[in-house]
């Protein structure tokens, strides 16, 4: 009997077949979907049906996918101070990952100020099927759901608690795929805000961003405490804005101080992942849309560095 099912054997989606069984007339098709974005599981699901359908036998076909979950890596990217270039470095190091061949994610929960769909050059509003979100996917290869996508500019602002919680279960429950790693872009600040946003997204790690200021030091400290009090490991402190070569003469200055990061991680426990200097072309290309990480160059090299650490850190959480 199971001779007429022979095709199937030679089908291009032959590998994704785990079990037929044809019974009375009814095939049953048991597929693998791992890995698959829901489209892709709707196109793989009617390529079967249409070729099952005409074998001998066969009155009726029923598909099912199983589709084990990706195992999904959340990193929340936080601060404890705005202006640090959180988002700047979010971006920047989802395109570096994107360029090593992660498949890689942003959420972007930064209330206050949604900058992704400009620092990723991903403006299109995010289709819905099902109610679940579509990330939209940028240049450089990153899948972005963003607070903007879904409201007005400056209108989520003035959102509380509960519903800017309501906004991120929607985009952490978008239809992410394959996605391997997600950066979670949180507002910056330590509040009830933050809070109830990282206890929601259920974060395996979080990364702080500082510049090397005392202030923003002091501010990093209490997202660090933040992240600890619910339990998020802090999987690094990355300084940005450390040091300035003058594009003229090339001299090197520190505008806000040199080795204040790297200090107080050592002071605080938690790694110190890497620095990115002040730079006049990184803001242009970033704020332009165009992440420099994305691209080969002094740039490119430093996030690529600093993917690499963030990489490490996660696979060590993971043992
Ligand atoms: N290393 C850098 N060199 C030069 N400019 C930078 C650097 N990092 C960030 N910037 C610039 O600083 C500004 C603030 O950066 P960004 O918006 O990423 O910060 P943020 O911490 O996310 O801020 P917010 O508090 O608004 O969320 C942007 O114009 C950005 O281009």
């Amino acid at each position: 009997m199971t001779d007429s099912l022979q095709p199937l054997e030679s089908h291009p989606d032959a590998a994704r077949i785990r079990a037929k069984v044809l019974r009375e007339g009814r095939l049953h098709l048991i597929l693998d979907g791992e890995g698959l974005a829901r489209d892709e599981r709707d196109a793989l699901e009617a390529r079967l049906t249409e070729a099952a359908r005409v074998l001998d036998g066969v009155e009726a076909v029923e598909i099912a996918i199983s589709a084990p979950k990706v195992h999904r890596k959340l990193v929340a990217i936080g601060s404890g101070k705005g202006g640090v270039g959180k988002s700047t470095m979010t971006a920047n190091l989802a395109a570096a990952l994107a360029k090593k061949g992660v498949k890689v994610g942003v959420i972007d929960a930064d209330i206050y100020g949604p900058s992704q769909p400009t620092l990723l050059n991903a403006h299109a509003k995010p289709e819905a099927r099902d109610k679940q979100l579509i990330p939209v996917t940028s240049p450089s290869g990153v899948k972005l759901l963003s607070v903007g996508q879904l409201v007005e500019a400056g209108t989520a602002l003035a959102w509380r608690g509960p519903m800017a919680s309501g906004a991120l279960n929607q985009l952490v429950e978008g239809d992410w795929g394959d996605t391997e790693v997600l950066l979670v872009d949180l507002p910056p600040g330590t509040g009830d805000v933050q809070l109830s946003l990282v206890q929601k997204a259920k974060p395996a790690g979080a990364l702080v961003i500082s510049t090397p200021q005392d202030l923003s030091l002091i501010d990093a400290t209490r997202a660090i405490d933040l992240f600890e009090k619910v339990g998020v490991p802090v999987l690094g402190l990355v300084e940005n804005m450390a040091g300035y070569r003058c594009p003229h003469c090339g001299e090197e200055s520190d505008p806000f101080g040199s080795g204040g990061a790297q200090a107080s991680a050592k002071e605080l426990g938690v790694p110190f992942l890497g620095r990115l200097p002040l730079s006049a072309s990184l803001r242009e290309a970033s704020d332009a849309g165009r992440p420099p990480a994305s691209e080969d160059g002094p740039a490119g090299d430093a996030f690529a560095t600093l993917a690499d650490a963030l990489m490490s850190q996660l696979e060590t959480i993971a043992r």
